[in-house]
C-alpha cells in the first residue's frame, strides 16, 4: 500500500452516494443466481466484468437492473449490504447513508418489506460488526411515473418512523427533470423525510436549479454541470450545499474523458462543499479509496485537500452535530500523526 493510500484509508469519512443494488460483485451475483436459478446472460465471471464497459448512464443502468434481478429474496438483501459494510469498514469509513430502488425490485414480484427489512437488518448487523453507522433512503426511479412514486412512498410509511430517514431520485436523468417529482417530494417533505436527488450528472445546470427550487433538497447527488451556470454556483457555495460527487463513475459513464478534466477541483475552487464517493462501485472499478486515489495525483490534490473532502463527508451527512464533531476531531488527529509528516 502507497503512503497516500494508507493515509487515505486512515482517514475517517462519511460515504454519502451509495446505491446497495451497485455494490453487488460478479462473485455475489453469480452465487445468487445459481442458488434462486436465475438464468444469466454471462457464463463466467470474466464475462461478467467484460460486460461493463460503458459509454453512458443508460448504457449502465441497463446491465445494472439486469443484474438485480438476482436479488430475489430478504436473505440476497442482507447479503448484498452486509458485503458492502465489510468492505468499506476496512476503508475507514465510519457512516454510510445508502440508497436503494424498491421499485427495482417490487416490479419483478420481490416484495417491498423482504426488500426493505433485509437491508435494515445488515445494517443493524454491520453497526455491531463492523463499527459502521448508516442510514437508508429509498430512491425513486425517475424514468417511471410520478404515480408509480407516490405509491411507492405509501408503501413505504411503516418504515418512515426513523428506519428510512429519505428519498432520492435515481435512474434515467435526461428527459426526466427533477419538476416531474416536484409533488412527491412535497410529499417526503411534510412527512419529515431528508430530501436528495440525482441532478447534474449528465442533465443540464437547470435541472440541478430545479431539484434545489422545486424539490427543495437537503443534498444534491453528482451535481458535476452545476458549473455551467455561475450564478448558481455562487448561491450553492453561499448555501453551502453538499454535493456527492463519484469520480470513477463519471470516468466510466464517459462523462469526463480523463481524470485531469474532472470538475472536481474546479468544484472546491468555486467554493462548493464536495465530496467523493463511490456510486456503484462494482462496476465502476472501485470503493472510497479508489475513488479517492483517481483524482488525487490528476488533480494534484493535497493531503489537506484530502482531510477536507473527508470534513465535508462527515459534515454534509445527517448525522448529530455532536456525531460529526467526534469524526471531523478524529480527521484533525490522523493529519496530526507523525508518520504523515
Ligand atoms: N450513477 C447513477 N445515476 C443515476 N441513477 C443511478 N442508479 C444507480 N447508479 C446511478
Ligand atoms: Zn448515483
Amino acid at each position: 500500500m502507497s503512503d497516500l493510500e494508507k493515509f487515505i484509508t486512515a482517514l475517517p469519512k462519511a460515504e454519502l452516494h451509495l446505491h446497495l443494488e451497485g455494490s453487488l460483485e460478479p462473485e455475489l451475483m453469480m452465487e445468487l443466481a445459481t442458488k434462486n436459478n436465475i438464468e444469466l446472460p454471462y457464463q463466467t465471471i470474466d464475462e461478467i466484468r467484460k460486460a461493463y464497459d460503458f459509454s453512458n448512464l443508460q448504457d449502465f443502468l441497463d446491465i445494472y437492473y439486469q443484474g438485480m434481478n438476482v436479488l430475489q429474496g430478504e436473505e440476497d438483501f442482507y447479503a448484498l449490504t452486509m458485503a458492502y459494510l465489510e468492505k468499506v469498514s476496512g476503508e475507514g469509513v465510519v457512516h454510510a447513508e445508502v440508497f436503494y430502488d424498491p421499485q427495482g425490485h417490487t416490479s419483478r414480484g420481490v416484495p417491498f418489506a423482504e426488500v426493505t427489512n433485509g437491508i435494515l437488518r445488515a445494517l443493524d448487523d454491520g453497526r455491531e460488526k463492523y463499527g459502521v453507522s448508516s442510514e437508508l433512503i429509498m430512491s425513486f426511479l425517475r424514468h417511471l411515473s410520478e404515480e408509480e412514486a407516490f405509491a411507492t412512498l405509501r408503501e413505504a410509511e411503516p418504515w418512515f418512523d426513523g428506519r428510512i430517514i429519505g428519498v432520492g431520485l435515481d435512474s434515467s436523468e435526461l428527459g426526466h427533470p427533477p419538476s416531474k417529482f416536484q409533488r412527491v417530494f412535497a410529499a417526503a417533505r411534510e412527512m419529515d423525510l431528508l430530501l436528495v436527488a440525482h441532478a447534474g450528472e449528465e442533465g443540464p445546470a437547470a435541472y440541478v436549479r430545479e431539484a434545489v427550487e422545486l424539490l427543495k433538497v437537503d443534498r444534491l447527488d453528482h451535481g458535476n454541470r452545476t458549473l455551467e451556470d455561475t450564478a448558481l454556483t455562487e448561491t450553492l457555495a453561499q448555501s453551502g450545499m453538499t454535493f456527492t460527487v463519484c469520480p470513477l463513475s463519471n470516468l466510466k459513464l464517459c462523462g469526463v474523458p480523463d481524470m485531469k478534466e474532472h470538475p472536481l477541483r474546479r468544484m472546491m475552487d468555486a467554493g462548493l462543499k464536495v465530496t467523493v464517493n463511490s456510486d456503484d462501485p462494482a462496476y465502476f472499478g472501485g470503493y472510497m479509496t479508489a475513488n479517492f486515489l483517481s483524482v488525487a495525483q490528476p488533480l494534484d490534490l493535497s493531503k489537506e485537500d484530502i482531510a477536507q473532502l473527508c470534513r465535508n463527508s462527515i459534515a454534509g451527512s445527517f448525522l448529530t452535530e455532536e456525531e460529526k464533531s467526534v469524526h471531523i476531531a478524529a480527521i484533525d488527529q490522523v493529519l496530526l500523526h507523525p508518520w504523515n509528516c
